[in-house]
């Protein structure tokens, strides 16, 4: 490099350390000005949580940026300061499915950020149970996968805790191989959950052949045991890497690309509409033909655009059937609010789990 390019570089570093510095003034200014909305919503006894206004901000920066800065980026950045100024007003504390590093503690990061304060539980009644009893202001479950289908336990625990969705989240699934030293060679066993071994199976017929396959209670689990035993590889989440300090053999082994995850934001209360909402109800019908056609006839006469139909054996009765329906719209929507409320007459049971903002108005890069 000659003398003039590195003064050149010198300079520009220079004009950089001023902008990191007015970046870093505006950052504080921002928390303050939030500590403030935060206090006046005190008083007003306003949720803090503003999910439209969150929304307006992405896309108005989204507008202004024309594409300039990668969207992706501007959008986590802006993920986390929101997060972060949110979090000033009052701290969230999160419920999830455990332990450490899941991809449902993933997901829960990618919603409230990195400073909420996280609570791994062990199973997924506990995280309904946590929202339910109060000891934390959110839980995040797993809800269902684009490859292995619904996760019934969480539906199955809808019908036994009083809790209501918050918000949803789509997360990519990308497994990875991970152990102590990142060598190929240094795996004589790989572990993970059962459903991770599945959706790499063919990956590992290919590239590991021989080497046997043990499923263990969790991804996360793998990847604690991986990080104590140098012979283990694990099939985990890229946060698992991070969490238990360990090497990258091969990333994104999974046989199907575009695996995705639901995961299902659990509150006391369900946020106001936001413009892009869905609204997920369960009900049991009473036992007569047609009884289900009449539901869907209902909703389609309403114009409401119906996402998912699930149904669930009841427990109580033998043969009866419980089905749990998202629609897109809000509750405050005035063709959701009506089908609800016609529903309510004709069906045995019926119930709101809540209405919520939709994974791509929530986590517009993606
Ligand atoms: O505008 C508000 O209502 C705020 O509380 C500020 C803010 C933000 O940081 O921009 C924070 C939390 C809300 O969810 C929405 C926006």
């Amino acid at each position: 490099m000659t003398p003039q390019q590195l003064h050149g570089i010198a300079l520009v570093r220079k004009r950089i350390d001023e902008i990191d510095n007015t970046v870093l003034d505006l950052l504080k200014e921002r928390l303050d000005c939030a500590r403030t909305i935060g206090k006046l919503k005190d008083e007003s006894k306003r949720a803090k949580w503003d999910p439209q206004r969150e929304l307006e901000i992405y896309e108005r920066l989204r507008k202004n940026n024309a594409d300039v800065f990668p969207p992706a980026a501007l959008y986590s950045i802006f993920h986390e300061i929101i997060t972060t100024c949110r979090l000033s007003q009052r701290k969230a504390t999160v419920a999830y499915l455990g332990p450490e590093a899941t991809f449902t503690h993933q997901a829960g990061v990618r919603y409230f950020g990195q400073t909420a304060s996280y609570q791994p539980m062990e199973s997924i009644p506990e995280v309904f149970q946590e929202v339910e009893r109060e000891r934390v202001q959110y839980g995040i479950i797993p809800v269902e996968n684009s490859i292995e289908g619904a996760v019934t336990y969480s539906l199955d625990s809808f019908l036994l805790y009083k809790v209501q969705i918050c918000g949803e989240i789509k997360l990519p699934i990308n497994h990875n191989l991970v152990n102590r030293s990142g060598n190929m060679e240094d795996i004589k066993t790989v572990v993970s959950h059962s459903q991770a071994l599945a959706q790499c199976r063919q990956w590992l017929r290919k590239h590991l052949p021989g080497v046997p396959a043990m499923p263990v209670f969790s991804t996360a689990t793998a990847a604690k045991m991986a990080a104590e035993d140098p012979s283990l590889a694990a099939i985990a989440s890229s946060l698992a890497i991070t969490t238990y300090q360990l090497q990258v053999v091969v990333r994104g082994i999974e046989d199907f690309q575009g695996n995705k995850t639901r995961f299902l934001v659990l509150g006391d209360k369900s946020p106001s509409r936001c413009g892009n909402d869905r609204t997920s109800v369960v009900f049991g019908l009473i036992n007569r033909p047609g009884a289900l056609n009449e539901v869907l006839t209902i909703l389609s006469a309403k114009g409401i655009d119906m996402t998912k139909l699930e149904s669930r054996p009841a427990k109580n009765q033998l043969w009866q059937y419980v089905f749990f329906v998202d629609m897109v719209g809000h509750i405050e929507d005035p063709p959701v609010h009506e089908a609800c409320n016609i529903l309510k007459q004709i069906c045995a049971y019926f119930e709101i789990l809540g209405s919520y903002p939709a994974a791509e108005a929530a986590m517009p890069a993606d």
